[in-house]
């Protein structure tokens, strides 16, 4: 694909994800498929797409000084300027003049006269000036916002919860590509046997630190190996594989999985359980249970039952306290996956939060029943919030005292992450600096004994 084209094509894909709120990892895989691009080309393309977009409020601050009248430009105009930006300041393989030169033409293209000389003219201004000093910002919060692109209010809430220093190690994070990881499936190979092949195969890789069943991929592409093919490996985070782990499985267990789409998790449990037992896998919506589906068939694995259900109905169709472990990944504002998608930090609100911490509250209390009285079950989400994570725990063992925190959780947690500053009575959120995972809030409930019989 020649340079313009591929400039173009990353154009459309911002400017869709900052106008319509497209996902901009489903937009490059639609346009890598789509376009057949070569592995230079989609990562260029990744490259400009995710940067630009993760930097926008930061471009915005640097571009501002040389635009005038910036809320009458198309948003086309503006997304061009903000990704020749990214390029300039943050690209150093590619040289200024030739972000110039494509910028023009595409301006070109696109626009009239006007807009070439005025993108023209910013470009030229930034390149001869330089982009603000952020020092010029006195607040240190919302010096932080602008220099790492979150909202004000995302960076206010984090300080209040955290500190200034979880949270700016957090920002920044969130602005560095997370490495891959892969699980592999314990039913079919151990990881010693993949982490030879693999090496064998010329990829660079390496155990997890948190959990046993997963290996890191530096290099290599993976999704084209046999090993991935065959259903040996699944792509997961390792906080995610964390969530199976710290569910206590053994073999022939009934096991309930609330909220299961796609199916990372379910498809870890029944791998951990041997393909023995039985794991019901449920989403709200049909088509996503489907993908629950497909990935059990493609990892072998047979002991999936899936249904399409509100989880709040589930205990009108199941016994109660009919399942000896429950995991409820609920849905969350996935503020702890920004690094990998982030179209989510400017998505999210703070209202959005409240909302969804009512639906987990819901959520929580419904399938609670369903558990047995010696059994376990595991909350998790994949936000840094504590009014979704912490909260909504302590104000169902508030309102529900029959439960409580299944201490040996803590125990069971891998040595490294005993002793993080996410740890709390109420559970471990992990934080993406913690590990270079996401951020993931996990923690375990059982039923007091005390209250029964
Ligand atoms: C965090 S995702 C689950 C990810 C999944 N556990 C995995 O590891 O692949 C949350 C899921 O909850 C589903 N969901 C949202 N509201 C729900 C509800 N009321 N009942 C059941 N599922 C719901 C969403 O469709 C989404 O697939």
């Amino acid at each position: 694909m020649s340079n313009i084209n591929l400039r173009e094509a990353a154009l459309d894909i911002v400017t869709r994800v900052g106008e319509q709120g497209g996902f901009s990892h489903l937009l490059i895989n639609q346009t890598i498929q789509k376009k057949g691009l070569s592995q230079r080309d989609t990562a260029l393309l990744t490259e400009i797409v995710y940067g630009t977009i993760q930097r926008k409020d930061t471009l915005d601050y640097f571009l501002s000084p040389f635009l005038h009248n910036k809320n009458k430009l198309k948003p086309w105009v503006l997304w061009l300027l903000y990704m020749s930006c990214y390029q300039m300041i943050y690209l150093e393989r590619v040289p200024d003049h030739a972000v110039l030169h494509e910028s023009a033409e595409i301006a070109k293209k696109r626009g009239h006269k006007g807009i070439v000389s005025m993108v023209n003219g910013v470009l030229r201004n930034l390149q001869r000036k330089g982009p603000a000093s952020l020092d010029q910002i006195k607040d240190p919060i919302e010096r932080l916002a602008t220099e790492t692109s979150h909202p004000v209010w995302m960076v206010q809430r984090w300080v209040a919860m955290y500190g200034m220093e979880q949270t700016s190690q957090m920002c920044h994070k969130n602005l560095e590509r997370g490495t891959m990881t892969v699980r592999v499936n314990t039913t079919k190979y151990s990881r010693e046997m993949v982490l030879q092949h693999l090496k064998e195969d010329g990829f660079e890789a390496a155990a997890t630190d948190l959990s046993a069943e997963g290996i890191t991929i530096y290099s290599g592409n993976i999704l084209n190996h046999p090993l991935f093919q065959n259903g040996g490996l699944t792509v997961q985070d390792e906080s995610s594989m964390l969530v199976g782990d710290m569910l206590q499985l053994n073999d022939n267990m009934m096991v309930l999985d609330a909220c299961s789409a796609p199916g990372g998790k379910t498809t870890h449990i029944a791998e951990k359980m041997n393909n023995t037992g039985k794991v019901y896998a449920y989403d709200l919506h049909k088509k996503k249970v489907e993908l629950v589906k497909q990935k059990a068939e493609q990892l072998g694995l047979t002991t999936i039952i899936t249904g399409a259900s509100d989880a709040r109905n589930l205990p009108n169709l199941h016994e109660p306290e009919s399942f000896h472990r429950i995991l409820l990944d609920a849905p969350c504002s996935g503020l702890g996956v920004v690094r990998g998608k982030p179209d989510i930090k400017y998505a999210k609100s703070e209202k959005d939060i409240d909302t969804l911490s009512k639906i987990q509250y819901e959520l929580l209390e419904s399938v609670s029943l369903l558990l047995q009285l010696n059994g376990k079950l595991v909350y998790s989400t994949c936000t840094v919030d504590k009014k979704e994570n912490e909260e909504v725990v302590k104000a169902f063992l508030t309102e529900h005292p029959d439960f409580e925190i299944d201490e040996t959780f803590f125990d069971e947690l891998p040595v490294e992450a005993q002793h993080l500053p996410g740890r709390t009575k109420w559970g471990l959120q992990l934080f993406p600096q913690d590990f270079d995972t996401d951020g993931f809030f996990i923690t375990r409930i059982q039923r007091r004994s005390e209250h029964h019989g």
